[in-house]
């Protein structure tokens, strides 16, 4: 099964799936390989608007993938990786083209660094969601943490990535880091969602998106991106963050 789909719809939106659906959508890095894919195949005219969403109705995403990442030992190994997920989701959120998070599932660790990445993250009311990084010993590495701060209200944004924990829909939309709750089909409800902004003009929507991608790029975010991957590189090598990763792949 090919670990993601993408689809260029007639309306303008590119839909990128996560398909993994056996591994709760976990990103590899094929799944990398495919966001890179999405993101040059955004900037082709005919495309409006990106869609990021997860296969199945379990998970939206549930991070780097464990099976395939616990082998990085050092703090080299894991800048190699988080750096390159971090690059890709900085060509996210620097994407001149509105971007939403179809959050059809759960969404742990680097799945919220993903959907933080996007413009509009809107949820299914089953939705549980986490910055669950720091119970693995290590901070988010993908640069969620700074997409998070510069989207929230810093005390909610720090809240989030202290507390390490899962919410529900309703908690997610009262922090701001949910637009829209909604049941039913993910897809319905998101061109629901969009349907006043699909009628707008392309150049109409790329020249407000520009605007914000100014606004981030004068605070920093680059950099500040930067600094995040090293903060987890160092924390990754470190043996708490082994053990913790080594209890969920040998959990029973
Ligand atoms: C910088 C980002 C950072 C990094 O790259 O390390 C992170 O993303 S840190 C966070 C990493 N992710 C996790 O720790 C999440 C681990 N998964 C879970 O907590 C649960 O699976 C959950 C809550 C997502 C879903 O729970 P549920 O009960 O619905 O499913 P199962 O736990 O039974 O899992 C089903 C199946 O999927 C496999 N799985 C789930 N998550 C991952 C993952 N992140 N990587 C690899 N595989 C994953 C799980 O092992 C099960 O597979 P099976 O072969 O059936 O055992």
């Amino acid at each position: 099964m090919k670990p993601y789909i993408l689809e260029a719809q007639d309306d303008g939106l590119l839909v990128f799936t996560i398909n993994r659906p056996e591994k709760r959508n976990a990103i590899n890095y094929e799944v990398m390989d495919g966001l890179e894919e999405a993101l040059a195949k955004a900037l082709e005219d005919q495309i409006k608007m990106l869609v990021i969403t997860g296969a199945g109705d379990r998970a939206f995403c549930s991070g780097g993938d464990l099976s395939s990442f616990h082998q990085l030992r050092t703090e080299d190994e894991a800048f190699e990786m988080l750096n390159r997920m971090s690059a890709i989701l900085l060509k996210l959120l620097f994407l001149p083209k509105p971007t939403v998070a179809l959050m059809n599932g759960t969404a742990v660790g680097g799945g919220c660094e993903l959907a933080s990445a996007c413009d509009f993250r809107i949820a299914s009311s089953k939705v549980l969601a986490g910055f669950i990084q720091g119970t693995l010993a290590i901070t988010t590495g993908w640069g969620g943490g700074t997409f998070l701060s510069e989207k929230l209200q810093p005390a909610q944004a720090m809240k989030m990535l202290m507390e390490a924990q899962l919410y529900d829909a309703e908690q997610l939309k009262e922090m701001g880091f949910l637009q829209l709750i909604f049941s039913g089909d993910p897809i319905e409800n998101c061109r629901h969602f969009l349907n006043r902004m699909l009628v707008l003009e392309g150049d109409v929507l790329k020249a407000y998106k520009t605007m914000f991608i100014k606004k981030w790029m004068e605070a920093g975010v680059e950099e500040r991106v930067k600094q995040e991957v090293r903060n987890c590189a160092v924390l990754w090598q470190g043996e708490a963050h082994h053990r913790q990763v080594e209890k969920f792949i040998n959990r029973q």
